[in-house]
């Protein structure tokens, strides 16, 4: 069959990376939308940082091995996953696309990576669970009324989510300036599915100046959350914890202590404490703190397959990725988030081969070199 003729400027520009799905994504969606997923509080230093950190890192290959097959499957406490990277926690899909998590699930699972359910989800966390093939973790925000967070928890265990993700970077929700000159709210439509109707007030109208998600986190995060308050969670569930958003070795040190088994290292892609140090330079001093007691993730920037590589070869066991599921959701639902997974499984696979690493294990620390200097290892 004769493809249809196509001028050079009608033939669509394939889109071949994360970058290419956020540029396709700024034209489709809504400016108020876009900025609410793009950006990032404050000055957004962090938000660029937290990318910036990955190119100061240069690979240093091995020659001559054999890259006929190189291998990304591993586990994420315990459950097999066909690839070290997985989908970060992140609110409202549907502001994007009308199959929302529905879609990104099921991207997940075709792909066999582990999805993070947001609390703040738009499909609930059982319709979730239903389209999933691959492994679940629930995204928890504790809020100020703890039943609807142990009621979270129970349901996560009944509609068989295999950990709790305790976000711990947001007590409060950080100044977004996007989102305030925008007067963010959320669309009529648009709700969050978890929750009961208490937990929706005031979401929908918002005002230039204000965003409405900010005022709905002062009202129901809960801010007095310590780590004295995790023992009431574990004698809620066996369900293993990570906590999100430990950027330092203190923390590690703690959380490990208290026998959690996963941490992740974020600064919650930007968009909380602005001058943050970026999650991938925390994540070494994180790792050496958790030893082998925690499995270690980190999020925050993760755009292309030697992102992923250099990750590994800091610690991590595997990353999250947040806006660029949403850019491949916004601009064609599952496929397009499927197409941005099955691309970062591509550039991981040819990132292996290229350095000469074809297992994970090969993935070590003396594959990297800060840019611009000598050796380190
Ligand atoms: C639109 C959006 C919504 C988010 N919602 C949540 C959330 O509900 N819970 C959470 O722990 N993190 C949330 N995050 C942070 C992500 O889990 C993740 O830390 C961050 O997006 C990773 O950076 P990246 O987008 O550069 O990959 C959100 C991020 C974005 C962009
Ligand atoms: C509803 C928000 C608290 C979700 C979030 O974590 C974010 O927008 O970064």
């Amino acid at each position: 069959m004769t493809a249809p003729t196509a001028t050079p400027e009608t033939r669509p520009e394939p889109l071949l990376n994360p970058r290419d799905y956020e540029s396709a994504a700024r034209a489709r969606l809504d400016r108020s939308v876009f900025d609410y997923i793009a950006g990032g509080s404050g000055d957004e230093l962090t938000l660029h940082e937290d990318r910036a950190a990955y190119d100061r890192y240069r690979l240093r290959p091995r020659a001559l091995v054999d890259v006929s097959h190189c291998e990304p499957a591993t586990t994420l406490l315990g459950a097999p996953v066909a690839l070290p990277v997985g989908i970060a926690p992140m609110a409202y899909h549907q502001l994007v696309h009308p199959d929302g998590e529905l879609a990104t699930v099921r991207a997940a699972g075709a792909a066999g990576a582990l999805t993070v359910t947001s609390t703040f989800a738009s499909t609930s966390l059982e319709d979730v669970a239903a389209a999933a093939t691959g492994p679940l973790w629930l995204q928890l925000y504790v809020l100020r009324r703890r039943e609807v967070t142990a009621s979270l928890v129970r349901r996560a265990e009944a509609a068989g989510y295999r950990a709790l993700v305790i976000t711990v970077d947001t007590p409060r929700m950080a100044r977004r300036e996007r989102d305030l000159r925008n007067g963010f709210r959320l669309p009529a439509h648009i709700r969050p599915a978890n929750l009961d109707r208490d937990h929706e007030a005031g979401l929908h109208e918002g005002r230039a100046g204000d965003s409405t998600l900010a005022g709905h986190a002062a009202r129901h995060h809960d801010a007095a959350f310590t780590w004295n308050d995790l023992a009431w969670i574990r004698s809620l569930t066996d369900l293993p914890l990570v906590l999100k958003g430990v950027l330092t070795a203190e923390d590690a040190h703690r959380a490990a202590g208290l026998g959690v088994a996963g941490l992740i290292v974020s600064t919650h892609g930007g968009r909380q404490l602005d001058g943050v140090v970026p999650a991938l330079e925390a994540l070494p001093e994180v790792v050496a703190a958790a030893g082998d007691r925690c499995e270690v993730l980190v999020d925050g920037g993760v755009r292309r397959g030697t992102d992923v590589l250099k990750a590994l070869a800091l610690g991590a066991r595997a990353v999250l990725v947040g806006r660029p599921v949403l850019w491949g959701l916004a601009v064609d639902g599952e496929p397009g988030a499927a197409q941005v997974l099955s691309t970062l499984r591509a550039e991981l696979e040819e990132a292996m081969a290229l350095t000469g690493r074809p297992r994970l294990s090969d993935v070590t620390h003396d594959l990297l070199r800060p840019a611009g200097a000598g050796r380190t290892t």
